[in-house]
């Protein structure tokens, strides 16, 4: 056996914050490796295929599962979002520390499929500051951003099952804490 380094996992909702913080710490720690996730959602403004997401159809995304290509995968407000397996265990062979920005339902079949990953849970600082931030990100249609708020309540409630918690306040911080647990 190698002497692997461990997979990071963080979780979290909608709009807590999850992508600000990873791009920050990625920022000045480019040695962290991102698992970039496939995904059957559109694309947002700005966002590149290969770089945020490697964004499929529905086809494509069935074939993924089909050859056993993806390491977990799950559907989320109306979109299926999966993270490919190869990529990630040839960074952990290869001594990389690796991190994973998933869902909730992803995490829990992390954590039954890599014991040894670590569990980050990525909490807002009050229920009314994460609706500031999901609806103030402008992103996603009202519509979308209810339905996004739903699974959150959902979401939170699971806090219990992750192996730490870190509030997202500041994302100095946070990135901070995140990069002492990845190493
Ligand atoms: N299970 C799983 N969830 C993912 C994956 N990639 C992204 N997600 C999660 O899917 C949810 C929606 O992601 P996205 O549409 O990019 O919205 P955003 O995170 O609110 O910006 C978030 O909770 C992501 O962490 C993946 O490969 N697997
Ligand atoms: N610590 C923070 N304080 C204030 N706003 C934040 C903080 N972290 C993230 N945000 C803002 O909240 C919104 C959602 O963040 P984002 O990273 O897209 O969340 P997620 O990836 O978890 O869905 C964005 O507009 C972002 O700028």
């Amino acid at each position: 056996m190698t002497d692997r380094p461990r997979l990071t996992v963080l979780s979290g909702p909608s709009g807590v914050g999850k992508s600000t913080v990873v791009a920050h710490l990625r920022k000045a720690h480019p040695e962290v490796w991102l698992s970039v996730s496939a995904t059957t959602r559109r694309p947002r403004p700005g966002e590149r295929h290969g770089v945020h997401y490697f964004f499929v159809d529905d086809e494509e995304f069935d074939k993924l599962i089909a050859n056993g290509e993806l390491l977990e995968w799950a559907e989320f407000a109306g979109h299926r979002y999966g993270t490919p397996r190869r990529a990630v265990l040839d960074h952990l062979d290869a001594g990389v520390p690796v991190l994973l920005e998933i869902d909730l339902q992803g995490a829990r079949l992390v954590r039954d499929s890599m014991p040894d990953a670590r569990l980050v849970f990525l909490a807002p600082p009050s229920w009314e500051e994460l609706v500031r931030r999901l609806t103030g990100r402008g992103t996603e249609p009202p519509e979308v951003v209810e339905r996004r708020l739903a699974v959150a309540r959902t979401e939170l409630a699971a806090e219990p099952e992750f192996d730490v918690t870190l509030v997202n306040t500041s994302v100095e911080d946070v990135a901070a804490e995140l990069l002492a647990l990845i190493r």
